[in-house]
């Protein structure tokens, strides 16, 4: 069935709200950055940003419906996002994902490149690994990591092989993150918490040269 226009109409109003609160943190620069809503399983079609737009601001001409191949269902002079293939991957590869979103920020760069040697990054004992939902003592997670890849089917592909159930994030080298959830709310925690777990590893790394370059060695 065809998404009905409430179902646009709410998809659209979350990624509006979602957009914001994310362009307030300076989370789309130079226009980059995807969201999208899931409004439909079977078959698949999801509300998705449309390419090369503004982030930080509001239009009419913000979203439009996709389906499962990433092609628009309606007809629209918009074209959806550049990377709609990788939201399409994921909703593919996990029926429950319910939204998926896209940042480029510093930190999630400084990570994905630091770490690309290993193709993951790892990280244990922090309570913000709760906001994935993962709740066991000392918990540990592993984001993985992929190349840049400017093809996009070949950068969807490369994303469908590593990513799992477990961890709901996916880092691409000096490029940005994709998080999921089941919903709007789920996915926005999961990426706010991946961007928190970024940062604090980071800026540990950084005071711990800060203090062996500062402490006498006699
Ligand atoms: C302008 S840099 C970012 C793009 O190359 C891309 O990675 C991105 O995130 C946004 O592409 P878009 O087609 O607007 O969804
Ligand atoms: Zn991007």
């Amino acid at each position: 069935m065809t998404a009905t226009f409430e179902q646009r109409l709410d998809a659209f109003r979350r990624l509006d709200d979602v957009k914001m609160t994310f362009a307030r943190r300076d989370w789309f620069p130079g226009t980059s950055g995807n969201l999208s809503i899931k409004i439909e399983s079977e078959p698949l079609q999801f509300a998705v940003t449309a390419s090369g737009k503004d982030k930080t601001k509001l239009s009419p001409e913000d979203y439009l419906v996709v389906d499962r191949d990433s092609r628009p269902v309606d007809s629209t002079s918009l074209k959806p996002s550049a990377e709609t293939l990788i939201h399409a991957v994921v909703y593919k590869k996990f029926p429950q994902a319910g939204a998926c979103f896209h940042v480029h920020t510093v930190w999630n760069n400084l990570i994905s490149e630091l770490y690309f040697g290993q193709r993951a990054f790892s990280i244990q004992g922090q309570e913000l690994i709760k906001g994935l939902g993962i709740w066991e003592e000392n918990a540990s997670i592993t984001v993985p990591i992929v190349e840049n890849f400017a093809d996009i089917p070949t950068l969807a592909a490369a994303i469908e092989k590593v990513i799992t159930p477990e961890v709901p994030g996916v880092l691409i080298r000096n490029h940005g993150i994709y998080a999921w959830g089941g919903n709007d709310f789920e996915a926005k925690r999961h990426l706010e918490a991946f961007e928190f777990l970024f940062e604090y590893h980071a800026r540990l790394l950084q005071l711990r040269q800060a203090v062996v370059s500062t402490t006498p060695t006699n």
